[in-house]
């Protein structure tokens, strides 16, 4: 096939290494990767790394139902802007959540209306749907959340033991992954609830109500399912070394499962929570230093497969409480995730650029089903990401729908001058593309 244009001079990541090359973009896909592609047209690439798109396993974008919170329009600049190309939409916030087809083909609708990139949908698991798990595979969901603690909204119910167990051997049936949000019930619930009855309404009195051990429980519960089910299990936004360890010793056991952080428990400790307020609450909360540093150790030594935004935001209301027990619990960070990993990754601790793709765009795209997503190799999408290494900057013009961003004003290093879909330029310079993206479904 001919090439449509050339990328040239870029420092391209591969998941091979890092190489001086050339890519020549044709029909949205990479047709060639040499050191010197002649022809034209060019872009001038040079100065800048060449990452594959990001692909963020982990958002909420709320619509239809509660698109004030967070929609497709303003949920996807900000990915776009971050040097996302495709991401995996959680089958809540919106509302009705996504447990049915009917809910899955409605969000879908508007997805490919409005999104400015490439998305999948997660289905839900919960009490209120067994029944339909299998018309969401069939329909094409990436795979089926569950909550294991309150969700925070009454019409996401979290899954109980049988529930989840039940799911779990649906899902190995279905070829789909189960993703669950790892939080005991029994414990976190009964900490608040002693914690609320003595009056208790501080930052510190929320983050003692889910502790370490409240996460730990809930992960070899469901690394348990998993192993009896032989279903694929996901553990979302794990928040602490602990956690990670533990499921990654159930993996060296045989079990199928991967391991997700946040760049929130990457960036910030609880700290800042006292710092910040609000912007900062979300469950599993942010842990102190010393958590923090086990969860980098477990990063670096290769023991997290995926890192996704869980971006998650709410109207200022909502983020707005003397008591912060009634604060919404979910952070926005759809923009920040590779600013994340390249300055506190990257430069700051010495992860190579390979991993730093891999974590945020291989290794999702290979775990959830999406062969074309996630790598810059002939064949895949040409979907980019570049990036200018060096430059040092203060994050300011952020685009998602509120500003109780707790990003806003920090300096990173690493930052993303412009954005490729299917070799559609969708952002450069605070500015964004007609482009729109297009439903995912597993293969
Ligand atoms: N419902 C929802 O978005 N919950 C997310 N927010 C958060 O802080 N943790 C979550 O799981
Ligand atoms: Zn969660
Ligand atoms: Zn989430």
């Amino acid at each position: 096939m001919s090439a449509d244009f050339m990328l040239r001079g870029g420092q391209v990541v591969t998941p091979h290494g890092v190489k001086r090359l050339d890519i020549a973009v044709g029909g949205g896909k990479i047709t060639e990767l040499a050191e010197e592609i002649t022809g034209g047209p060019a872009l001038d690439a040079s100065g800048l790394h060449i990452f594959a798109g990001v692909v963020d396993a982990h958002v909420h974008l709320n619509e239809p139902g509660r698109t004030h919170w967070e929609g497709f329009e303003t949920g996807t600049q900000a990915l776009a802007a971050g040097g996302a190309t495709s991401f995996l939409d959680m089958p809540l916030n919106s509302s009705p959540p996504v447990l049915t087809r009917e809910r899955f083909e409605e969000k879908a609708a508007l997805g490919q209306q409005k999104s400015l990139i490439d998305f999948g949908l997660w289905g839900g698991l919960t009490p209120l749907n067994l029944e339909q798990l299998d018309e969401l595979a069939e329909a094409g969901v990436i795979g089926f959340k569950a909550f294991m603690s309150h969700s925070g909204l009454d019409e996401f119910p979290a899954a109980d033991d049988l529930t989840l167990y039940e799911g779990m051997r649906a899902a190995k049936r279905l070829g789909r992954v189960v993703a669950t949000h790892a939080e005991s019930n029994e414990f976190t619930r009964r900490l608040t609830e002693v914690a609320r009855a003595a009056g208790k309404r501080g930052v510190r009195d929320y983050l003692a109500s889910r502790p370490v051990v409240t996460e730990l429980e809930a992960v070899g519960r469901a690394l348990l399912f998993a192993h009896e089910t032989g279903a694929a299990l996901h553990l979302v936004h794990l928040s602490s070394g602990a956690a990670v360890a533990l499921a990654y010793e159930g993996k060296q056991k045989g079990i199928d499962v991967t391991i997700e952080t946040c760049p929130h428990y990457l960036h910030f400790t609880d700290a800042d929570v006292e710092r910040i307020g609000a912007a900062l609450k979300c469950a599993p909360p942010l842990r102190p230093k010393a958590v923090q540093d086990d969860l980098w150790r477990e990063l670096l030594a290769g023991h997290v497969d995926i890192v996704g935004s869980d971006h998650s935001p709410a109207p200022p209301e909502m983020k707005t409480s003397e008591n912060f027990f009634e604060l919404w619990g979910g952070i926005s960070g759809a923009q920040s995730t590779l600013n994340v990993l390249l300055a506190g990754g990257h430069h700051a601790r010495g992860l190579p650029l390979e991993a730093v793709a891999a974590l945020c765009a291989l290794n999702p795209a290979n775990r959830f089903g999406l062969p074309q997503k996630g790598r810059v190799e002939v064949g895949a999408d040409a979907d980019f990401a570049l990036v200018d290494l060096g430059a040092s900057f203060e994050l300011g013009q952020l685009f998602d729908r509120w500003s109780q961003n707790p990003y806003r004003g920090q300096t990173f290093r690493g930052q993303v001058k412009a954005t490729y879909l299917r070799g559609q330029k969708v952002y450069e310079n605070g500015q964004f593309g007609e482009v729109r993206g297009q439903l995912l479904k597993p293969v």
